[in-house]
């Protein structure tokens, strides 16, 4: 996507070093533009860790480029083993992450250890490109489903999108899952607009989305997170169409806390629900949603402070709770895939079940 006319992905190799690793600190938006350049598997793990970058593919193309950066110092066996058990415990949710480390493993093991370190940038930029093909072809196939929804409005009538965190060109290498559709929609011409969820507590629709859709120009308005159930009921939601970090054989989708409840508003008020998705986020090891997908925990802190901009134009965090209140943080939660509509891949529509999404991956074996 472009950023003041100058293309970018989420994540390069540095031209002037080509061992070095290129992302931009998400931690930073949208408040200030910051690149961030990782030299080593540690410093890939803690930009993953610590959400300055995140977004299931996109962990997992930069988690690729951890692996690679990790053999430039130590090819070998026992270190490539340890550096991508490493990297694919940064964290537990998105399954992009254990894929990718997993293919970049399937890869070099059979190789001599001094062969593997152009191989593996190599795999990780395939796994790049693939992503962004990827979610090109998602944003065409959701596409379709504007379009359908805006043959079925008045001439004059926009479309009005939800969406719930960010997935956005910077959640994955490229274009986006849920936003791919938004961003194909508004460069064709129709009139599109996107109530984009706050996603308490890190913000990433306020902060993230909000900005993503800003810089290209799509009108949005930021909700709180709770006020969506309530457009719903008063026909202010056309679509939900959102993003995930795994989705389960059956079609059950686990995303961003959050999502669920959304997903309950939508089926309350007829709402159609959809999930954008990359074939690397489906884990067909697993079945059932709620009792098998690992959700991540993360800090309560996240809870008990917020970060802005001050007057002053700095950056700040402060606490928004009494100093002795406990917290908690689940960071995902799963909707049940009888309350999502269907699924948007690169490979079509389909619904969100294992019979759907055998008819569009009839071949695919576990992850
Ligand atoms: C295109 S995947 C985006 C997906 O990842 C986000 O999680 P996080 O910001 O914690 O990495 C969120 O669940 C998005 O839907």
């Amino acid at each position: 996507m472009k950023i003041n006319g100058v293309p970018y992905r989420s994540v390069w190799v540095d031209p002037t070093d080509h061992r070095t690793v290129c992302i931009f600190d998400q931690t930073r938006l949208p408040f200030a533009l910051e690149i961030l350049h990782l030299s080593s598997s540690e410093q890939v793990a803690h930009a993953i860790i610590t959400m300055q970058v995140r977004g299931a593919p996109l962990i997992g193309a930069v988690a690729a480029y951890g692996l690679s950066l990790a053999l430039s110092s130590d090819p070998s066996d026992e270190a490539m083993e340890r550096e991508a058990s490493m990297l694919a415990a940064t964290r537990p949710t998105a399954i992009n992450l254990r894929w990718a480390i997993e293919r970049m493993l399937q890869k070099l093991r059979p190789m001599n250890s001094q062969d593997r370190v152009e191989a593996a940038y190599k795999e990780a930029g395939l796994i790049c490109d693939e992503d962004v093909a990827q979610n090109e072809a998602i944003g065409r196939h959701g596409l379709e489903l504007l379009r359908n929804i805006k043959n079925r409005k008045k001439a004059e009538e926009r479309i009005n999108i939800l969406t719930h965190c960010n997935a956005g060109w910077i959640a994955t290498v490229d274009w986006g899952t849920a936003l791919a559709p938004i961003y194909m929609a508004h460069d064709e011409g129709l009139d599109v607009h996107v109530w984009v969820d706050e996603t308490r507590p890190r913000n990433q629709g306020a902060a993230l989305t909000a900005w993503e859709l800003g810089s290209h120009g799509v009108p949005h308005t930021v909700i709180v997170d709770n006020a969506g159930g309530h457009l719903m009921q008063h026909g202010q939601v056309d679509i939900v169409i959102v993003g995930t970090d795994r989705v389960t054989a059956n079609g059950d989708v686990a995303n961003k806390i959050g999502t669920y409840l959304k997903a309950l508003a939508a089926r309350d008020n007829d709402v159609p629900f959809w999930v954008a998705l990359p074939s690397t986020t489906i884990d067909w090891r697993v079945q059932d949603g709620l009792k098998e997908i690992p959700i991540e925990e993360r800090s309560p802190l996240e809870v008990t402070a917020v970060t802005g901009l001050t007057k002053g134009g700095q950056v700040e965090t402060v606490r928004i709770t009494p100093e002795h209140s406990s917290a908690a943080n689940p960071a995902f939660d799963v909707t049940p895939a009888r309350l999502v509509t269907g699924l948007i891949t690169e490979r079509g529509c389909c619904n969100a079940s294992g019979t759907g999404l055998r008819s569009l991956f009839p071949a695919t074996t576990g992850q």
